[in-house]
C-alpha cells in the first residue's frame, strides 16, 4: 500500500470541493502509510476536528473506492512541529525548493530578486483570481507562447506580486536553465538611470534582453518616464521576438495607462489580459485562515469570518489585521476572540467611515457612471440614472452611519421606504449580476482611497 491511494483521494476531493474548502481544510493535511494504516496529521486541533464532523466519512468511502484489497484504517492525529518538516520535505506537492543564483557576474549580481514566500501552493484561488492564477501558471509550467505577455492588473493588495514571484519560483524549482528575473518597475528605472550615469548602459540592455522570463511589477511606475519606456520597448521587442517570457502587473487595464506610449500599451494587450478583482467571502476566511496557519497564530474560525466579513478590499489589509490581533493577543496573554477582533476593527473601521462623506459618494459615483450629481439627486427614472442612485444609496448605507431617512434626505428628499428598497435591489442584484458586483467593489475601493 502507498501514499498513491491518498493521492487518487487528493485528486477526487479536489474536484469534489470547492477550492475554499479543499486548501482550508484537505490541504494542510500530511499523509503516512505504515502497516495498512493510513495516519493523517493535522496542523492544529480545529482542523482535526473539523475533519472529524465532515470529511471524514466521505474519506473512508473514497478509501473503499480505490483499494482493490482491504482499504487502510485512518488513524487522524494532530501533526507534531518536528513531524512535520519531516514530512513536508518528503513530500511530492512542495513546490519550493532551493532558489538558485546564476553564475555569470556583472554589476547587476545576477540576482533573481524572487521571493521564495509566494508560491502557487501558499496563493489561495477563488473566483476572482482564479483565471489570473491559471493563466500564471501556464508560463511557469509551460512556459506557454500564447501567453505572451501575460498582463496581469486589478487594485493594490489583491496578489498579483504573489503571482509573478510564485511563477519565478516554480521555474527556479524545476532547475531547469531558464533566466528568471523579477523587478519592479521602479527599480527597472533606477538601475536604468544608474548605467546611464556609470556609463554602463550597455550592460544594462544586455542583461534584462537575456532573460528568457521577464516579470515586471506595477507597470503604471513607467508613467511620462519616457526614457524608461523607450528602454523597456526594446527590451520587450528583443524579448518576444526570442520567444521569451513576459509577465507584467499595473492598476489597470493596458489602455487605460496614463502616460504610457501607446506602442507599449499594445504591445502590452498581445498575449492574454486577465484582472484581479478583490476575493469573495469564502476565499478571505480562507486567506485568513492559511496566513493565521503560516505566521503560528490560533485563529478560531468565527473571528476569521468576522473579519473577512468587515474587510473586503484587499488581502494586505486582512493581513494587517490579523497581524495587530496577534501583537494585542500577545500583550494582554489572551487567545484571540470575537471581542479582541471587534476592537482592533473598530478603529481601523473608524477611520474608514471618516474618509467616506456624502459629498465623495456623490462625486465618485457620478463620475464613474459619466452623469452629474444633479442627475443623482434629480427625480429622473431613467434606467441609466436609477440605477446609479440606487447603487449611490446603498453603498452610503455600508460605509456610512446614516439612518434611512438622513439618507433620503442626502438624495433629493427621497422617503424612507425608498431608500429601503434601493438597498434591497442592489444586494440582490449584487448577488446575481456578477458585473453589478464588480461596479459595487470598484467603488467601494474607490471610495476608501
Ligand atoms: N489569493 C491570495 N492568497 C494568499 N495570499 C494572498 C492572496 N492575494 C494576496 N495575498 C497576499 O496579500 C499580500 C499583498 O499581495 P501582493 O503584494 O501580491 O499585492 P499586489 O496586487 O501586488 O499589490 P500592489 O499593487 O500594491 O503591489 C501579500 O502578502 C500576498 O501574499
Amino acid at each position: 500500500m502507498s501514499l498513491l491511494i491518498w493521492e487518487q483521494c487528493l485528486q477526487h476531493l479536489k474536484k469534489q470541493l470547492t477550492p475554499a474548502e479543499f486548501s482550508i481544510w484537505i490541504r494542510p493535511l500530511k499523509a503516512k502509510i505504515h502497516n495498512n494504516f493510513l495516519h493523517l496529521y493535522a496542523p492544529n486541533n480545529f482542523v482535526l476536528n473539523w475533519i472529524k464532523k465532515k470529511y471524514i466519512k466521505n474519506l473512508k468511502q473514497l478509501l473503499n473506492k480505490f483499494c482493490l484489497m482491504k482499504p487502510p484504517c485512518i488513524i487522524l492525529q494532530i501533526i507534531p512541529y518536528e513531524k512535520e518538516i519531516k514530512i513536508c520535505s518528503n513530500s511530492s506537492n512542495i513546490f519550493e525548493k532551493k532558489n538558485y543564483n546564476f553564475t555569470k557576474k556583472n554589476i547587476f549580481n545576477n540576482k533573481t530578486n524572487i521571493n521564495k514566500k509566494y508560491t502557487f501552493k501558499n496563493f489561495i484561488e477563488g473566483k476572482t483570481n482564479q483565471i489570473a492564477k491559471y493563466s500564471a501558471y501556464q508560463i511557469a509550467d509551460k512556459l506557454h507562447h500564447s501567453y505572451n505577455p501575460l498582463f496581469i492588473y486589478g487594485n493594490t493588495g489583491l496578489g498579483k506580486t504573489h503571482l509573478l514571484h510564485a511563477i519565478g519560483n516554480f521555474i527556479l524549482s524545476k532547475k531547469i536553465l531558464k533566466k528568471v528575473i523579477y523587478i519592479h518597475s521602479e527599480k527597472f528605472v533606477q538601475n536604468m538611470v544608474k548605467s546611464l550615469k556609470n556609463n554602463s548602459i550597455e550592460e544594462f540592455k544586455n542583461y534584462y534582453r537575456s532573460v528568457n522570463i521577464l516579470l515586471i511589477d506595477d507597470i503604471q511606475f513607467f508613467s511620462k518616464k519616457e526614457r524608461s519606456q523607450e528602454e523597456l520597448f526594446h527590451t520587450f521587442n528583443t524579448l518576444f521576438d526570442g520567444n521569451h517570457n513576459i509577465v507584467l502587473t499595473s492598476d489597470c487595464y493596458p489602455q487605460k495607462l496614463t502616460g504610457v506610449a501607446q506602442r507599449l500599451k499594445s504591445r502590452f494587450g498581445w498575449g492574454v489580459t486577465v484582472a484581479i478583482d478583490p476575493p469573495d467571502f469564502k476565499t478571505r476566511i480562507a486567506i485568513l485562515l492559511q496566513k493565521a496557519y503560516i505566521k503560528n497564530i490560533s485563529l478560531p474560525y468565527d473571528v476569521a469570518k468576522f473579519i473577512a466579513k468587515k474587510l473586503f478590499l484587499n488581502v494586505r489589509e486582512l493581513e494587517g489585521a490579523l497581524n495587530n490581533l496577534k501583537i494585542h493577543s500577545i500583550f494582554i496573554q489572551k487567545p484571540i476572540t470575537i471581542k479582541l477582533a471587534k476592537n482592533i476593527l473598530k478603529d481601523h473601521l473608524q477611520i474608514q467611515k471618516k474618509k467616506i462623506t456624502i459629498k465623495k459618494i456623490h462625486e465618485k459615483v457620478a463620475e464613474y457612471y459619466n452623469i452629474t450629481i444633479m442627475d443623482l439627486l434629480s427625480k429622473k427614472r431613467s434606467r441609466s440614472i436609477t440605477y446609479p442612485r440606487q447603487i449611490a444609496i446603498s453603498l452610503t448605507k455600508k460605509l456610512t452611519d446614516y439612518s434611512l431617512p438622513e439618507i433620503g434626505n442626502f438624495f433629493g428628499g427621497r422617503d424612507h421606504t425608498t431608500i429601503l428598497h434601493a438597498c434591497r435591489k442592489i444586494k440582490n442584484l449584487k448577488k446575481k449580476n456578477h458585473e453589478i458586483l464588480k461596479d459595487f467593489k470598484n467603488l467601494l475601493y474607490k471610495l476608501s482611497l
